[in-house]
């Protein structure tokens, strides 16, 4: 396409958005380049949502052979092993990373396996010292976990390291109150280990409605995990023995093997030469960006959590279509819708959500009618497992409009991929109940709220 440059486009970073966007663009006929200085894939394949998913599906495990007994099932002694779980799923992780590499390859892009830069407006600068030229950019760097201000953070994991963990801890505090917090916190404590969640303020998950929030929060507490809220970490001072001495506010010193940092992700643009090429950051560190993912230099353009806009796979993977198709499929430009955003918080029970919760409803549109069902699951109650589902419809109050729905159930996250296509159609109360429902099954709750 060009002459004047060594590629049509460069990205930097081969995550979900920087994979995505640089395949499409090679398959409209861009000669492509990408730099990744870790791993192919990027932080949900390696060591994100794939991952962790993989790990959420072992923990279950503690429950449904506790369960099984009441089913009939005897199945003896048992025992968990660690390391077992922990080498299949970096196993497999591997053998992910090897498609997306494959999948790159296959579209003749050229991978570079090694740190890029910009050192200038349409230069990049690899580790290895060589300097490529692109006509067009694309920043595409993720997001890496945020450590706390506290004497002694450097002691604490993140969730980069909990995946190669050589033993589960068997006491371990947790800091944070939002997604990664409350999955690893469900994880750990599935595996035996005896889990405090720590928060600094006092609110899990923010951004879900308030009712779910508050069922995850007592149904946690009933599993034995520990909550701290209005509490922040002073100290963490290594012992002889591997653990830590923790100090928190308005707590003595405690003693676990194990703390972890959860408290939030901050953009990748540590030098990254942005002021080489001039590019505008906002004050969290994020690359400002207009509704095509571009940047204020023109031929510059940034995918995925280093914008900080929604900080999710599907999002990122959006966007980074979005730019192939608007700077390389020759059609109108394409900008990526950012609401009605589906999410899952991967708990257990996990959590899922799209549209506006109750108190954004009543904020933004006054009268609002909201459904709710307070259930417990079939399953759970022949297995004498006391653990209710919850499921809440947020409507307009005028033209029964749906806005918002709300679940924690078991499977609560794959009930609310469909949910979400109706809510986004802009389907009322009414097209719900007059669908009939599937029998028996959680999800039937959907279409008889009342
Ligand atoms: C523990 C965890 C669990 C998660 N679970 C989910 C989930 O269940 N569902 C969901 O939707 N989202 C989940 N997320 C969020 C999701 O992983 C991110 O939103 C998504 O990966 C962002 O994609 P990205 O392309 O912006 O960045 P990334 O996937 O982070 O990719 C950026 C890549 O750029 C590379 N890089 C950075 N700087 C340079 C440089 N200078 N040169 C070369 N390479 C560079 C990095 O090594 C990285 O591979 C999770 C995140 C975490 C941490
Ligand atoms: N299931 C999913 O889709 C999924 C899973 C994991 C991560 N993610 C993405 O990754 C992002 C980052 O996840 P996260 O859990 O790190 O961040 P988060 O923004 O979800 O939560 C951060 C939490 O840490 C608390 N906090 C901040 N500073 C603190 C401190 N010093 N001490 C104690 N608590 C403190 C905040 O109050 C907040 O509750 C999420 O926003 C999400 O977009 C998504």
């Amino acid at each position: 396409m060009s002459d004047t440059y060594d590629f049509d486009l460069f990205t930097i970073g081969a995550g979900s958005g920087g994979v995505r966007a640089s395949r499409v663009s090679a398959a409209h006929g861009a000669k492509v380049a990408i730099a990744e200085e870790h791993r192919v894939g990027g932080t949900c394949v390696i060591r994100g949502c794939v991952p962790k998913k993989m790990l959420v599906y072992g923990a279950h495990f503690a429950e449904d052979l506790e369960d099984c007994k009441r089913f009939g099932w005897e199945i003896g002694e048992r025992s968990f092993d660690w390391k077992v779980l922990r080498d299949n799923v970096l196993d497999d992780v591997k053998r992910i990373e090897g498609a997306y590499t494959e999948t790159l390859d296959n579209h003749d892009v050229t991978i570079f396996k090694e740190r890029a830069e910009l050192t200038g407006p349409h230069e990049i600068t690899l580790a290895s010292g060589k300097v490529v030229t692109a006509k067009y950019i694309l920043i595409a760097t993720g997001a890496r976990p945020r450590l706390p201000e506290c004497q002694g953070a450097n002691h604490g994991i993140t969730s980069n390291e909990a995946f190669h963990l050589d033993k589960l801890p068997e006491r371990i505090v947790i800091a944070g109150g939002g997604y990664i917090a409350n999955e690893f916190a469900g994880i750990f404590n599935e595996f035996g280990c005896k889990v405090t969640l720590v928060n600094r303020g006092d609110t899990l998950l923010r951004s879900y409605d308030e009712a779910v929030r508050d069922r995850l929060l007592q149904i946690s507490m009933t599993k034995g995990i520990d909550f701290k809220f209005n509490t922040v970490f002073e100290t963490v001072k290594p012992c002889d023995d591997g653990g830590f001495l923790v100090k928190m506010s308005d707590c003595d010193e405690e003693r676990v093997d194990q703390v972890m940092w959860a408290v939030g992700r901050v953009p990748n643009i540590e030098g990254l030469g942005l002021d080489k090429a001039g590019i505008e950051v906002g004050e969290g560190g994020e690359i400002k960006v207009d509704r095509f993912s571009k940047t204020n230099v023109d031929h510059i353009y940034a995918v995925g959590d280093v914008t900080d806009r929604v900080q999710l796979t599907p999002v990122a993977i959006r966007e980074g279509q979005a730019f192939a198709d608007t700077v390389f499929g020759g059609l109108e430009p394409v900008a990526v819708d950012h609401s009605c955003v589906p999410s899952a918080v991967f708990s257990h029970p996990p959590i899922a959500a799209v549209g506006m919760t109750e108190g954004e409803a009543k904020n933004a549109l006054g009268s609002v009618k909201v459904y709710l069902s307070d259930f417990r699951p079939m399953k759970n109650v022949l297995a004498g497992r006391n653990e209710r589902s919850l499921f809440k419809m947020i409507c307009d109050g005028d033209s029964g409009r749906i806005v918002g729905i709300h679940m924690i159930a078991p499977e609560a996250p794959e009930m609310m991929q469909a949910a979400a296509i109706a809510v986004k159609a802009g389907l009322t109360k009414a097209d719900f109940d007059a669908t009939v429902a599937i029998h028996p099954t959680m999800a039937e709750e959907l279409v008889l709220m009342r």
